[in-house]
C-alpha cells in the first residue's frame, strides 16, 4: 500500500469530518428549523447553528472547537497491515491538530498537562475488525464532552424521576431513553442525537450505544420492536419543551437509534449515548492497493446548503420581535447588570477573559493575573494558532458547558467583582443566588457555534496560563458584535430552572405504560 497516500486519505477524513456536517445531519436540522415559530429563540439559535454549519464548511474550520476525542472503527480485509493503517491514523491526526483542523485535546489525567498534538495513552480510539470484503471502511465520529458527559447508564429495574419505575422490559426501556433526553437538557447543546445500547456489561452497552450513532440518521431498524420504539421515542421526547440549546421550544431530539445484544442474568443496562447537533462522524472506502479513498459514506442524496439566507435569518430574526437588545461593553457596573432581565440578548463589545475549568479551579484559592473588576469571563476553550509572527489567532470558539464551573462561580465572581459570565447550558442555584447578591449576570451564547463566535473575535491581546495548554489557559480576545441571550439575571430568574421544571412536568405524563 502506498502509505503516503493513505495518510493523506485519513487527513482528508479528520478535516471533512471536522468542518464539514454531513448529508443526513444537515437534512435533520433543516427539518427541525422548519419546526419553530419565527422570532423565539430556538429560531434564533437554529438560524445561528446553521450559519455556523456554512461558516464551517467554507472556511474548511472546525464547526465546534471541542473536536471531542477522535474515535475511529476501521475494518479492514484479512491481508491488510493495521499497524500501518494505526500510524497513518497517527500522522494524519498530528497533522490536522497543527494545522488548526483539531483543537489539542488530549490531556494527561494526573499531570493535567496537554500533550499538544492529540495523541496520548488511549487517544485517539481505533477499533479494527476484519472483513470478507475487499477494501478498508474507515469511519470516523468526533464526538466532544458536553455531550459525552450527557451520557447516562441505567441498571433495571430503577425508580425515575417523574417516571416512576422502569423494569425489565421494553417499557421500562421505553422509559430510561425518555428520562435520558430530559436529563440532558440543554446541555449537550441539544437538539441532539441518542444512540441507546440495551443489554451486554457497563462497558459493551456503552459501545453498543455509540456504535448507533454510526447508523444512517434517515435508516430503519430492522427489529420490528425497536423500530417502533425509535419512533415513539422521537416522537414524544419532542415534547418535552427543552428545544434549542434548553431555551423551550420544539425540537429536542432529531435522532434516536437503538441496538440491542445479549445479557446476563443479574443485569440489565440501558446505555444512553447522547451526541450533540454537531454530530461529527463520516466514513470512507479505502483502497488497500493505492491507499486512496475511493468512496465517502454518509454523503447520499441531498446536500443542504445553508448559505446566505441564513445570515439575514440571523438578523431578522430579532427585529422581528419584541426582544430588549443591549449592547454591553466591559468595565460593567453593577447597575447596568441589574437592569438586564432573562430573554434580553446581549451584544458585546470590547474584552472578555476566558476561563474553564483549570482556571475556575486556580482562582478558588490564588490571585488573578489581571484585574477583574467589571469584566466578563467566557467559559470557552477556542483552536487557536500562532502565525510565522508570532500573533496568535482564534479559529474556533464556542462556548464550554458552564456547570461543572458551579462549585467555584459564585465566589469567583464575587472575590474579583466580574460582572458577567457566558457559557452554555445554564448554571445551578449556587451561582444564581450569588448574582443576585453581588449583582452579576449569566449569558448563554450558542454551543457549538464556533465559527460564529470565532468571527466575533477581532484580536487576541493577551494570554495568560498557557502552562494549561490551549483550551485553558487565559485568553483575553478582543470582541465585537458577539451575541448572547440573558439566562440567569440579578433578579434570581432563571430560564434554565424554569425549562427543567416544566419538562418534569411534561415528562410524568409519559408514566403509564406503553408498549407490553
Ligand atoms: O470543551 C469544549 O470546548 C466544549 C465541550 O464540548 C462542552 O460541550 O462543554
Ligand atoms: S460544545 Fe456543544 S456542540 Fe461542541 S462538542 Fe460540546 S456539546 Fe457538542
Amino acid at each position: 500500500m502506498n502509505l503516503e497516500k493513505l495518510q493523506e486519505s485519513m487527513y482528508q477524513l479528520i478535516v471533512e469530518t471536522s468542518t464539514n456536517l454531513p448529508k443526513d445531519v444537515r437534512r435533520a436540522i433543516k427539518k427541525a428549523k422548519a419546526q419553530e415559530n419565527v422570532g423565539t429563540r430556538a429560531a434564533m439559535s437554529l438560524a445561528t447553528i446553521t450559519e455556523n454549519i456554512q461558516m464551517a464548511d467554507e472556511n474548511v474550520s472546525p464547526i465546534c472547537q471541542d473536536t471531542g476525542l477522535p474515535t475511529f472503527k476501521v475494518k479492514t480485509p484479512v491481508d491488510v497491515n493495521q499497524l500501518e493503517i494505526n500510524a497513518a491514523i497517527m500522522h494524519a491526526i498530528k497533522q490536522a491538530t497543527k494545522d488548526g483542523k483539531l483543537r489539542p485535546n488530549s490531556v494527561d489525567s494526573l499531570t493535567g498537562e496537554n500533550s499538544g498534538d492529540n495523541l496520548g495513552y488511549g487517544v485517539p480510539v481505533i477499533k479494527f475488525e476484519q472483513w470478507e470484503q475487499d477494501y478498508i471502511d474507515a469511519r470516523l465520529i468526533l464526538k466532544g464532552g458536553g455531550c459525552e458527559n450527557k451520557n447516562i447508564q441505567y441498571s433495571l429495574p430503577c425508580e425515575l424521576e417523574g417516571l416512576g419505575r422502569a423494569g425489565r422490559d421494553l417499557d421500562g426501556i421505553r422509559k430510561c431513553i425518555l428520562h435520558s433526553v430530559y436529563q440532558a437538557q440543554g446541555q449537550g447543546c441539544s437538539a441532539g442525537f441518542i444512540g441507546v445500547g440495551i443489554g451486554g456489561d457497563r462497558s459493551s452497552g456503552y459501545d453498543l450505544a455509540k456504535a448507533q450513532l454510526f447508523r444512517e440518521v434517515e435508516d430503519v431498524n430492522p427489529i420490528e420492536d425497536l423500530h417502533k420504539l425509535e419512533e415513539y421515542i422521537l416522537e414524544n421526547a419532542n415534547k418535552l419543551g427543552i428545544g434549542t440549546m434548553g431555551f423551550g421550544g420544539e425540537t429536542t431530539l432529531l435522532g434516536c437509534k437503538i441496538g440491542v445484544m445479549h445479557r446476563i442474568p443479574a443485569s440489565f443496562f440501558v446505555s444512553v449515548a447522547y451526541n450533540c447537533w454537531a454530530y461529527r462522524r463520516l466514513g470512507v472506502r479505502i483502497s488497500p492497493d493505492t491507499g486512496e479513498v475511493t468512496q465517502w459514506l454518509y454523503q447520499d442524496g441531498e446536500k443542504i446548503s445553508f448559505a446566505a439566507e441564513a445570515e439575514q435569518e440571523v438578523a431578522a430574526s430579532s427585529e422581528e420581535t419584541a426582544i430588549r437588545e443591549v449592547v454591553l461593553q466591559a468595565p460593567i457596573t453593577e447597575e447596568q447588570i441589574r437592569e438586564l432581565k432573562v430573554g434580553d440578548v446581549v451584544h458585546i463589545n470590547g474584552m472578555m477573559y476566558t476561563g474553564r475549568d483549570a482556571i475556575h479551579k486556580y482562582l478558588s484559592d490564588h490571585d488573578a493575573p489581571i484585574d477583574l473588576n467589571g469584566q466578563i469571563i467566557y467559559h470557552c476553550g477556542p483552536v487557536v494558532l500562532k502565525d510565522e509572527a508570532g500573533n496568535w489567532h482564534v479559529k474556533a470558539a464556542g462556548p464550554t458547558t458552564s456547570i461543572r464551573e458551579e462549585p467555584y462561580q459564585g465566589d469567583i465572581m464575587k472575590r474579583f467583582g466580574i460582572r458577567a459570565v457566558i457559557g452554555k447550558g445554564g448554571m445551578g442555584p449556587k451561582t444564581l443566588q450569588a448574582l443576585s447578591e453581588h449583582g452579576g449576570v449569566y449569558l448563554n451564547a450558542i454551543g457549538g457555534a464556533a465559527q460564529y463566535y470565532a468571527d466575533c473575535i477581532k484580536s487576541v491581546e493577551g494570554v495568560d496560563f498557557m502552562q494549561f495548554g490551549i483550551p485553558e489557559a487565559m485568553w483575553h480576545l478582543k470582541v465585537e458584535g458577539f451575541t448572547a441571550v440573558v439566562t440567569m439575571d440579578s433578579h434570581g430568574n432563571s430560564l434554565h430552572q424554569d425549562v427543567a421544571m416544566s419538562s418534569l412536568e411534561k415528562l410524568s405524563q409519559f408514566k403509564d405504560r406503553v408498549f407490553n
